[in-house]
């Protein structure tokens, strides 16, 4: 965990990592929030590049702006100045409509309020981005994804009828749905109590044994950081956000 006077290089920086094995790439990437003297610099030229296949925790003291960071990697939010490139698309050339698509079909992401659609049943929060992409559900990738996160037999509930780590692995199925190269998971155990969130840390994990899938997860737990995926990309999995200066 970085302290707020203490700056170290990125372990993933462009210069340390082959960009062929870059799934997610980072150049002096800068957004500032709101304007004049009021405004704010959420992510200061950060320049990174995310391993693919690998298990990278992004780690740093709070406000340091990795929130800033997943949402801008994701291409959910768009940096003020500099480069993102996600499976070498640079993400700052598509347009709106194309940028809110892309998700649908390239990413996941997980949030920590597991935002589900509460009117909707499990299942139909599970295939919702497939159908906002306008694909239709196929029974065995539905059937597979929940077995996968231990949701089976829940598919017709509504969210409020489940616990917080039922919920949050309606969230994981729904961003697995659509088979995405990289997941992005913002604090997803920092709403649950410490053995749900074992559980849920553990399904993350377990994504990232898909040769082609990439997780990306902010956390706060130095513990969660530090423990490896059942198949280990063979280095500490380890991200950290740079001190604003
Ligand atoms: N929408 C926004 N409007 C204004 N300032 C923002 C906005 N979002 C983030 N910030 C500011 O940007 C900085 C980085 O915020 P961010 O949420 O990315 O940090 P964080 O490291 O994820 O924090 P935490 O660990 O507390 O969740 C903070 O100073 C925050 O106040």
């Amino acid at each position: 965990m970085l302290g707020p006077h203490r700056r170290e290089p990125f372990p993933g920086d462009p210069a340390g990592i082959d960009p062929s094995r870059a799934a997610v790439r980072l150049t002096q990437v800068t957004r500032t929030y709101g304007g004049g003297s009021s405004a704010v610099t959420g992510l200061d030229r950060v320049s990174t590049g995310i391993a693919a296949g690998a298990f990278t925790a992004v780690m740093g003291y709070s406000g340091s702006g990795k929130s800033t960071f997943l949402h801008c990697a994701a291409g959910l939010d768009r940096p003020t100045s500099g480069t993102v490139q996600l499976g070498g698309e640079d993400l700052g050339r598509l347009s709106e409509k194309q940028l809110i698509r892309f998700p649908r079909t390239r990413i996941g992401f997980v949030f920590q309020a597991f935002n589900l659609l509460p009117s909707l049943t499990v299942e139909q929060n599970i295939t919702l981005p497939l159908r906002l992409a306008g694909a239709a559900p196929d029974h065995a990738s539905v059937h597979g994804v929940t077995a996968s996160v231990g949701l089976t037999g829940l598919l017709g509930c509504r969210p409020s009828e489940l616990s917080g780590g039922q919920q949050q692995r309606v969230a994981i199925a729904r961003a697995l749905i659509t088979r995405p190269e990289v997941l992005f998971a913002d604090e997803p155990a920092g709403a649950l109590g410490p053995d749900t969130a074992e559980d849920v840390l553990g399904l993350l994990r377990q994504a990232v044994t898909d040769p082609h899938r990439t997780v990306v997860m902010v956390t706060h737990d130095p513990a969660a950081a530090r423990r490896r995926p059942a198949r280990s990309p063979g280095r500490r999995p380890s991200c950290r956000v740079p001190a604003r200066r």
